[in-house]
């Protein structure tokens, strides 16, 4: 038996999240704690399909998540000439589209590498955790909850929580995440919706680069930016 008692500095070293300034950190979801593009692909897909039009690969849906489902379809239909859909062809399809992934919301969706070893260690050092995503506030618990991971986060706020016209890059979200939680808060997310948002709520940002995004990670505007979750306490503790 290790009779040794180890210091409180020691258990500190343990776990550098110990160390970090921040009460709680918000999460984005698609793209930032999950790889969430497959089955949302196959979503779009099969919404695309009852409009007559052909499937989208998988490399041109990943750049156009990040802004929310309606978004998304709104974006694949218009196609290259980026013109406006009518609400009377939209809506039909985008319930559609809801159906389908709220059915298949898990088939292939994993979280990144690294992302549940951080979560631990952010649990251990008493640092809350939350999700501000632009998906639907029920798809986004449906989904962590499939996935074992509900329990994790003190409070998930969705799209349509505050109503959309608040949802990122609106600050509103992440104000409400801090809210919950309780400050000081850093974010962490994916793409421009995200670090626009934290730039607005006044949060120091970190962006993940294997997310969802149309242009180069450097031009997020992030505090920070970590290729693994690995790097993610360390980049927080900078900042
Ligand atoms: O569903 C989307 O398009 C965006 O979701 P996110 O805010 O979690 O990236
Ligand atoms: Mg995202």
């Amino acid at each position: 038996m290790d009779d040794q008692p180890r210091s409180l500095s020691a258990s500190r070293f343990a776990n550098p999240a110990k160390t970090l300034r921040f009460r709680t950190v918000g999460f984005d979801l698609d793209g930032t704690l999950l790889e969430t593009a497959p089955d949302i692909a196959a979503a779009l897909n099969h919404a695309l399909k009852i409009a007559g039009r052909p499937a989208l690969s998988y490399d041109e849906v990943r750049p156009m998540i990040g802004g929310g489902a309606k978004r998304l379809l709104a974006r694949a239909l218009a196609g290259a000439d980026g013109g406006r859909v009518p609400g009377d062809v939209l809506d039909p399809l985008y319930t559609e589209l809801l159906d389908h992934y709220r059915r298949n919301i898990a088939v292939e969706t994993r979280p990144y590498d690294g992302l549940l070893s951080a979560l631990d260690q952010l649990a251990d050092a008493g640092i809350a955790v939350g999700v501000a995503t632009n998906k639907l506030e029920s798809l986004a618990r449906e989904l962590l909850s499939q996935l074992g991971m509900a329990d994790r986060f003190a409070c998930v706020i969705g799209g349509d929580t505050l109503g959309t016209d608040r949802a990122k890059p609106e600050p509103d979200m992440l104000h409400e995440l801090e809210r919950r939680c309780g400050g000081p808060t850093a974010f962490v997310g994916d793409s421009i919706y995200d670090t626009r948002a934290a730039k607005a709520a006044g949060q120091p940002c970190v962006a993940v680069s294997f997310g969802y995004r149309n242009e180069p990670v450097e031009e997020l505007g992030a505090d920070r930016v970590i290729d693994h979750y690995d790097d993610l306490i360390g980049a927080l503790a900078t900042l």
